[in-house]
């Protein structure tokens, strides 16, 4: 699957054929004229924007997207760079359990908050686990579907490390279904990703999905 983009706005360069994990290349606005937005937005809220205690919030906001969003500038291909080969011989699955996700929603730039479980079945090689966390990150701090992001992470990890398989499960609850729209805060949404021999070998991704407990 590969992302879809749409032209939009005087902010979009032309671009090559983009990859499942590259970024669109875009010519961002100024923090001012980001800031400006904010304040429009404000306003089309109701609210006046030069009132005592919203004057400073144009500013929190774009730090704040400066830290939602940080992933845009963050490389997984670099996190996953450093590999160690002394493992004397180890060859099965590595699982991390339960890693926050704290991400946005593309459709309403709403939050999508949950955890991942990311599993790798080594070759010749194994990557800090800190850099597995990072991964998710990279991709969770961006404009997402859950179904990307979980594709991404697992690609990514595939890229890097030519694994014999990859197994990513996220299960995140989003804010755009729970505090608006159906307004059903208690779903969850469970997406799942196997490649290679977790996809071939049914007892592998049982294991797998024993350790996630779902
Ligand atoms: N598949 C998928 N859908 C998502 C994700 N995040 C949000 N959505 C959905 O995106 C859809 C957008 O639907 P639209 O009809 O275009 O927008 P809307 O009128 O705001 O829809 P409602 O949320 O149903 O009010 C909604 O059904 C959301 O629940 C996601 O990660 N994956
Ligand atoms: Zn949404």
């Amino acid at each position: 699957m590969l992302l879809t983009l749409i032209q939009i706005g005087p902010y979009m360069a032309p671009m090559s054929k983009p990859t499942l994990t590259s970024v669109p290349k875009i010519d961002r606005p100024t923090a001012a004229a980001a800031m400006e937005a904010v304040r429009t937005l404000i306003a089309w809220a109701g609210d006046d924007p030069d009132r005592e205690g919203l004057r400073d919030t144009p500013k929190r906001v774009i730090n704040a997207y400066s830290e939602w969003f940080r992933g845009y500038d963050l490389d997984p291909a670099e996190e996953l760079s450093r590999t160690f080969e002394d493992v004397s011989g180890y060859d099965d699955m590595v699982i991390l359990r339960e890693i926050d996700v704290e991400s946005h929603c593309e459709h309403h730039m709403a939050p999508f908050l949950g955890k991942a479980w990311v599993a790798y079945l080594p070759t010749d090689k194994v990557v800090g686990i800190s850099k597995l966390v990072k991964v998710v990150e990279v991709f969770a701090k961006r404009l997402q579907t859950q179904e990307t992001m979980t594709a991404q992470i697992a690609d990514a990890i595939e890229d890097a490390l030519k694994p014999r398989g990859v197994a990513i499960m996220v299960d995140a609850v989003h804010q755009c279904m729970s505090t608006r729209g159906v307004h059903h805060p208690n779903v969850s949404t469970i997406t799942t990703q196997f490649t290679g021999e977790f996809k071939t070998n049914p007892s592998l991704q049982d294991r797998f999905l024993r350790v996630v407990g779902k």
